[in-house]
């Protein structure tokens, strides 16, 4: 059994990798401010309240549990924030990350699996996005993470950190039993939005722009169901336990949606309408974004098997209709 430091094991993301690390046999302790997430989140292992900006309360978590791995997901990734105040996201994901890194190396703790992100590729056009396709972010929420990155390399070498990114696509869907779920506040992901929108939780839903370069003239992205990809991090401690090699990898399923597409397979899936209104593009957002990568799945095995639409939108639905989104 391994012990592993989970930041932000109170968030989305997070809390599935928890559950999933305890499933495995392993210990997940939550490190976790509750900027963004929900103490009701945290189900599957203990919890310690703190931020990554406090160095004296890391130190304090590393001494107590004395974890074997970190795994990193604390950060704030609300693009329209970031771009309207960079300095908060180089602050809390950067300078927070610094505070991390130092704490594991003053804990003797060498080995992490980090939360990045597709965002550090930009607007490609056309590129396929692998994992040597240069950085270009569009927002302040991809470069913190595109620095995040650069950072996990040069402790690496100074420090010998064993680390591995995980770039993720866009991540979707809810635990099987319904445990846990996507609760962001304010919700900014278009899934749970058209959920929302689809069952009168909140009015129609806005397409951020109808006259992209794509067949439908809405953006496309690439989904990826949760429950796989916190599967590929258990898959990451092994592959760090192995030693180095590859340090990033792509996390998404290769294949492309479109807005309309997701708003068609949620009316589908819920047999409800998603009433829509046709709005301007959103800044920041990229055209395309899907992922030309099966690195993963060559060098760690890993599959996404759970990520078809269907699967991502019914389990969120049903996290949905339970109402349950921690709110007391
Ligand atoms: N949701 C996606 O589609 C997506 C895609 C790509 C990457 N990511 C990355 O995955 C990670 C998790 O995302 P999520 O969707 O679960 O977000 P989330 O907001 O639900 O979870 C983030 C958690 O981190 C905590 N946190 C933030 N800053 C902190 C700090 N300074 N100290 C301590 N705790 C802090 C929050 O309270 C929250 O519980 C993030 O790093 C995000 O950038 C998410
Ligand atoms: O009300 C809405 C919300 C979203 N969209 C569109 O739906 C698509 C998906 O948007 P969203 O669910 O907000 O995801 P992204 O902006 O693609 O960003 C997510 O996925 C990124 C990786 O692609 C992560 O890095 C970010 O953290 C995460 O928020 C985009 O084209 C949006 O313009 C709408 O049209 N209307």
């Amino acid at each position: 059994m391994l012990t592993i430091l989970v930041t932000g094991g109170a968030g989305y993301i997070g809390s599935h990798a928890c559950k999933a690390l305890a499933a495995a046999g392993h210990l997940p302790v939550t490190y976790d401010s509750l900027v963004t997430g929900w103490q009701q989140a945290v189900k599957f292992g203990p919890f310690e309240q703190g931020d990554l900006s406090d160095a004296a309360r890391l130190d304090a978590v590393f001494a107590r549990w004395q974890p074997d791995a970190v795994m990193h997901f604390a950060a704030l990734s609300n693009v329209g924030e970031a771009t309207d105040a960079p300095g908060l996201y180089w602050r809390n994901n950067v300078g927070g990350s610094i505070n991390l890194l130092d704490a594991m190396v003053r804990a003797g703790c060498r080995q992490i699996v980090f939360s990045s992100t597709c965002a550090t590729y930009g607007d490609r056009d056309g590129v396929v996005l692998d994992e040597q396709t240069g950085f270009a972010p569009l927002n302040a929420y991809g470069a913190s993470k595109m620095a995040v990155e650069a950072m996990l390399a040069d402790y690496s070498r100074a420090h010998d950190i064993a680390h591995v990114s995980f770039r993720y696509f866009n991540v979707a869907g809810a635990d099987a039993d319904g445990e846990i779920g996507e609760a962001h506040d304010p919700e900014t992901h278009l899934i749970p939005l058209a959920l929302q929108a689809a069952t009168g939780r909140r009015g129609a839903l806005t397409l951020f722009g109808t006259d992209y370069p794509t067949p439908d003239g809405t953006c496309i992205r690439d989904y990826v169901h949760v429950e796989d990809l916190v599967a590929a991090h258990i898959l990451g401690l092994d592959h760090l336990a192995r030693g180095r090699g590859e340090t990033a990898f792509n996390l998404g399923t290769g294949q492309g949606f479109s807005v309309r597409d997701v708003i068609g397979a949620v009316a589908r899936v819920t047999g409800m309408d998603v009433p829509v209104i046709e709005g301007q593009r959103r800044a920041g957002d990229a055209v395309a974004l899907v992922s030309g990568s099966s690195l993963a799945q060559e060098v760690l095995g890993w599959r996404a098997e759970r990520s078809t639409l269907d699967r991502m939108i019914g389990s969120a639905f049903a996290w949905h209709q339970k109402g349950a989104l921690y709110k007391e």
